[in-house]
């Protein structure tokens, strides 16, 4: 279970967003793609989901491209967009029969996820509710169910932490962390570098399109010259050049 981003070029037109990404996610591994706004982060998401096509490089998912066969690829991949995407005249428990079909799975084994998850996120109650009574938060956490019965291969997670309360978001590093015990591999964006310094494994430190530095926390330190150095004065180091992302 390996997510593989290799020299990845690409963006919206033909002036190209990302500029030579690599990168790789394991299995057992949560890896956070950090960076400020307009770094990249979703441009690069929408590349491995499929929504863009690269100009140059390739990803692959267990040596599989999206290219080479579409199924396969999109069956091992779950993932969470930073803004819900939910259909208005489907209720919650057509949400999870809808993710059930979509990714043919055991329909038992998934609602026997699915109930446990609707419990640790306070939703058992509200499976006959359409979209539209929910607020973000609860929205964000209907996505949350129906990426985590799928049990896929590989997550990837956009800027998850913005819409959840304290406790949603502490709910969601803990199921992380046991999809990652499974052996998932787990791409998560955030600019919210504390919690990304305290939950994930490696990371990937995106600037301007660029790669600016990737390795684990002792690693980036070590490049970085300062052994307890946080995340953020790292990131912050390394991409003062007085120009913004944006
Ligand atoms: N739909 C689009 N069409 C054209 N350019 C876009 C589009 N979406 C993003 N961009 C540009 O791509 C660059 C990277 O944006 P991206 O959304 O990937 O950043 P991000 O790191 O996800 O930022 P944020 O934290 O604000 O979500 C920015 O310069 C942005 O203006």
């Amino acid at each position: 279970m390996t997510l593989k981003v290799q020299g990845l070029v690409g963006g919206y037109s033909k002036i190209p967003v990302l500029k030579d990404i690599s990168f790789e996610v394991n299995s057992g591994q949560l890896v956070g793609l950090i960076g400020l706004n307009g770094a990249g982060k979703s441009t690069t998401i929408n590349h491995i989901i499929g929504l863009l096509e690269p100009q140059k490089g390739a990803i692959k998912i267990d040596d599989i491209g999206l290219k080479d066969d579409a199924k396969a690829y999109k069956g091992k991949l779950a993932y969470m967009p930073e803004m819900p995407v939910l259909y208005q005249e489907l209720t919650l428990k057509e949400h999870l029969e809808l993710t059930i079909m979509a990714y043919g799975l055991d329909s038992n084994k998934a609602w026997r996820i699915a109930n446990k998850l609707l419990g640790i996120f306070r939703l058992a109650n509200k499976l006959d509710w359409f979209p539209a009574n929910f607020s973000k938060g609860m929205r964000q956490k209907v996505m949350i169910v129906c990426a985590f019965i799928t049990r896929a291969d590989v997550y990837v997670i956009d800027e998850p932490f913005l819409g959840l309360d304290p406790l949603a978001t502490r709910d969601l590093l803990t199921l992380v962390d046991s999809e990652k015990k499974r052996g998932s591999a787990i791409l998560m964006s955030t600019h919210v570098l504390s919690t990304a310094q305290e939950y994930c494994d490696y990371f990937v430190l995106l600037h301007q399109g660029r790669i600016k530095a990737k390795g684990s926390l002792q690693e980036l330190r070590t490049l970085y010259g300062n052994d307890s150095a946080s995340l953020t004065d790292i990131y912050l180091g390394m991409t003062q050049d007085g120009k913004s992302n944006e």
